[in-house]
């Protein structure tokens, strides 16, 4: 495991998933992306890539997938396996997600775990433009080629990695250095998922608090 940035907090964690595991998630969401895509239901133009999200019950993979993220950062198997399900996510080439935080009122993230399910040609990127300070949050939110700014931690797709970032710092409040995108895949196509763990308390299905 490595330290990426402070602000936000950030780890990689290299081989996280199995080569065959990475091969089943994608197996997972293909059918269903497909279904999304007919039924017109296509994204925005800022958000060119397709999602899906997986109920965990449906296969032990991803049951095993929240224990293991509850072992790695010592959150409680509650909290991890409370909130959302696994969402998949699919960028053909030329695809995109624009700048934005994955935190909200309405959506308390306070961790993302994001992983790289394959092997990407070129692009497909995860730039955060705003990490440690490179620039202000503000500025980052308004580029439109996150990756073309070369600034703040720019993480490239590996197979099987996991990219890991808190949303919020310590104190609770919301981490505007996290702001972050998806950059255009140029070659090829990329596949990930994201696992967030919402803030403690704030989902409907966990128990209180103690
Ligand atoms: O595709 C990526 O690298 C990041 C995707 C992302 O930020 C999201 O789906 O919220
Ligand atoms: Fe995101």
């Amino acid at each position: 495991m490595q330290t990426l940035s402070l602000r936000p907090l950030s780890f990689l964690v290299r081989d996280f998933l199995s080569e065959d595991e990475c091969e089943r998630l994608i197996g997972l969401a293909r059918p269903r992306l497909q279904q999304s895509l007919t039924m017109g239901n296509a994204s925005a133009s800022e958000r060119t890539s397709e999602s899906v999200f997986l109920p965990a019950a449906e296969d032990g993979l991803l049951r095993e997938l929240q224990e293991r993220l509850s072992a790695l950062t010592r959150l409680p198997l509650q909290q991890v396996a409370g909130g959302e399900d696994i969402q998949l996510v699919h960028y053909p080439q030329g695809a995109a997600f624009g700048m934005h935080h994955d935190s909200s009122a309405f959506l308390p993230r306070l961790l993302t775990a994001f992983y790289y399910l394959n092997e990407v040609e070129g692009g497909g990127e995860t730039a955060f433009p705003a990490a440690d300070g490179a620039m202000s949050p503000d500025e980052a939110l308004a580029l439109a080629e996150p990756a073309a700014a070369g600034g703040g931690l720019v993480v490239k797709p590996a197979r099987g990695a996991a990219l890991l970032w808190y949303n919020h710092g310590e104190d609770g409040s919301r981490d505007a250095c996290a702001v972050h995108a998806g950059c255009r895949v140029t070659a090829g196509e990329k596949w990930g998922a994201n696992h967030w763990v919402r803030v403690r308390g704030a989902t409907p299905g966990e128990e209180p608090s103690s």
